[in-house]
């Protein structure tokens, strides 16, 4: 199986450039985040050269984030800046050489229709596919559980897939984020085989508190066996809050790399052993 260290949530205690060497210490073979729009892109790309891990996903621009958005797709008023914002996304996909791009939906305001809020949705995702395709992308949409996100536009992976069809583009497909699906619904495995030809990249974090796997109540040792028996071959996002708990949960899913010879062992590898 193949993990991807989330880097907007893991190794926080580390200026960003630094998160990547910290996670190919820690096994994880690919990256993914939120963006990194406000770090020079050339500079991400040589930190990932010289670490060897590859750039799995990341999302177009989302909106102001400490503000608490969480996405801007669905919002009509939002459209010109959505627009720049795959502009954006296309520059790093191609610099980064990455081929999944995440669209996040966003939360629907107080009075807004939910079918105008989908239809701008459907007509963004539409607009990313197109532009994004030249650069081999697909891009993705993804449910988020609407007890840490009230109002996302997207609460189940049955709306997402519904609005795919809507949009009808054939570079799109979903994330499965485990975490969120837990929270709204459970019944993991029969909903990722429910979903499962549209499903191009999973997500994962433990529940209650979205922290690392093996934490809380999900099943991982079941589950991400299952899933790779069920023909998911495709990276596994390590997208939780860290606790003290460390990232040895890896070591039950994915083999220790062995450093490349005359490498210098990291502390952390050192500590996987
Ligand atoms: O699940 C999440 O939170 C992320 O995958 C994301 O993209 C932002 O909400
Ligand atoms: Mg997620």
């Amino acid at each position: 199986m193949k993990f991807s260290a989330n880097l907007s949530m893991l190794y926080q205690e580390l200026p960003f450039l630094e998160r990547i060497p910290a996670a190919a210490a820690d096994g994880f073979t690919g990256v993914e985040f939120l963006g990194a729009y406000d770090q020079d892109v050339l500079e991400v790309r040589a930190a990932l050269e010289a670490a060897g891990l590859r750039q799995v996903l990341f999302n177009v621009p989302s909106g102001d984030w400490a503000g608490g958005e969480r996405g801007i797709a669905c919002l009509p008023e939002r459209v010109e800046e959505f627009e720049e914002g795959v502009a954006r996304a296309l520059e790093h996909a191609r610099t980064l050489g990455c081929s999944l791009v995440n669209v996040l939906a966003g939360r629907v305001p107080e009075g807004l229709e939910l079918d105008t809020a989908l239809e701008t949705l459907a007509e963004n995702v539409r607009f990313a596919a197109h532009a994004l395709a030249p650069a081999g992308v697909t891009v993705l949409l993804e449910a988020v559980n609407t007890r840490d996100v009230p109002g996302f536009a997207l609460p189940t992976i049955a709306d997402a897939a519904a609005l795919l069809s809507r949009v009808q583009a054939p570079n799109t497909g979903l994330q499965f984020d485990v975490y969120h699906a837990q929270v709204m619904r459970g019944d993991l495995l029969a909903t990722f085989e429910r979903f499962r030809t549209a499903i191009q990249h999973v997500q994962i974090a433990d529940n209650p508190g979205r922290h690392e796997p093996g934490t809380g109540e999900v099943n991982y040792s079941f589950l991400l066996p299952a899933l790779r028996a069920a023909g998911y071959g495709g990276y596994i996002g390590a997208e939780y809050v860290p606790t003290t708990a460390g990232t040895g949960w890896l070591r039950e899913f994915a083999p220790v790399p062995e450093p490349a010879w005359g490498a210098t062992r990291g502390s952390a590898w050192e500590a996987a052993r």
